[in-house]
């Protein structure tokens, strides 16, 4: 392991010092080049490739095989992020072996050092069994999409006393368990400062406020490449979609009318060969 891969202890030093830790997710060999060259801390291998790779309507049907596929390409293009593989809907919710079985799959057949997994106080078990087994966990509270429909849509969690009461016992939950870190998704900004100052471990937000301690977005989203609509808690840093609309319409004319491709991009022959085959 080279001396700057970033590990867990880095990420625990992060938090001591209060530097901000980044994550994004990505999918596939060149856009995890893109992000690890860029300088992310961590690169989340999001089941939410389900929608935004395979064009899903939900996370529910990803499978592990598809997961491992692109776990494998996204570990090939990064050398400095820690990459954290998404453990996908009923891989680890069946029994502990299960969720043991899984998580060893991702680290043995792919170069990823953790997973993640949705939930709090029911997967105490699983947690502190995965870790037991010698694998980085990180938890994930608030909107845990694998429950869409028991969650009734994709919603802020933690409003009322009485889930918010719940929220912070189940972050406490995910710390004693052994997780190292804690994603915290769609949750008020002031439950995600409670949260974060009551945890030893660092917790990373997506739509939860400033104070957590990081940050994860999906790639495609920040980056605006996603067709369908995008959660409120998304900054679209740049309109790819724009952007590439436009060079794929430039190509479609070109090649339309002839202009590409043009000398510099074709190859040639010496005309005394070219002579003998007329
Ligand atoms: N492209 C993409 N980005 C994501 O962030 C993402 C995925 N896919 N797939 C899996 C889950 C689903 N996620 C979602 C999807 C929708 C909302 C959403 O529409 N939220 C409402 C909250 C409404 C409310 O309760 O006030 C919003 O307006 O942001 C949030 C998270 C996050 N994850
Ligand atoms: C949005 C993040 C936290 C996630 O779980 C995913 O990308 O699957
Ligand atoms: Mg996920």
């Amino acid at each position: 392991m080279s001396k700057d891969k970033v590990t867990t202890a880095t990420v625990k030093q992060m938090k001591a010092e209060g530097r901000p830790i980044t994550m994004l997710t990505a999918y596939d060999f060149s856009m995890a080049k893109l992000v690890d060259d860029a300088g992310i801390d961590m690169i989340l291998v999001g089941d939410s490739l389900g929608n935004v790779m395979l064009g899903y309507e939900s996370t529910l049907p990803v499978t592990m095989d598809e997961m491992i596929h692109h776990v494998k390409a996204v570990c090939r293009g990064t050398s400095r992020a820690m990459v954290v593989a998404d453990l996908p809907f009923m891989s680890y919710q069946v029994s502990v072996k299960e969720a043991l079985r899984n998580s060893g799959r991702f680290l043995k057949e792919t170069t990823a050092s953790a997973v993640k997994l949705e939930g709090g106080q029911e997967v105490f078990d699983v947690i502190r069994a995965v870790v037991d087994a010698g694998i980085p966990v990180v938890g994930h509270l608030g909107l845990t999409p694998q429950s869409v429909h028991q969650m009734g849509g994709y919603k802020v969690q933690g409003k009322d006393e009485a889930a918010a009461r719940k929220l912070l016992a189940d972050a406490k939950c995910v710390e004693e368990a052994g997780a190292f870190c804690l994603v915290l998704e769609c949750v008020p900004a002031p439950l995600a400062k409670l949260v974060t100052e009551s945890l030893q471990i660092p917790t990373i937000g997506i739509g939860a406020g400033a104070q957590c301690d990081g940050q994860v977005l999906v790639i495609h989203d920040m980056l605006g490449l996603y067709p369908r609509s995008s959660p409120k808690f998304v900054k679209k840093y740049v309109n790819l979609h724009e952007h590439m609309t436009a060079a794929l319409k430039q190509y479609i004319e070109e090649v339309t009318e002839r202009s590409f491709p043009g000398p510099e991009h074709s190859f040639g022959m010496s005309e005394e060969v070219l002579k003998k085959l007329y």
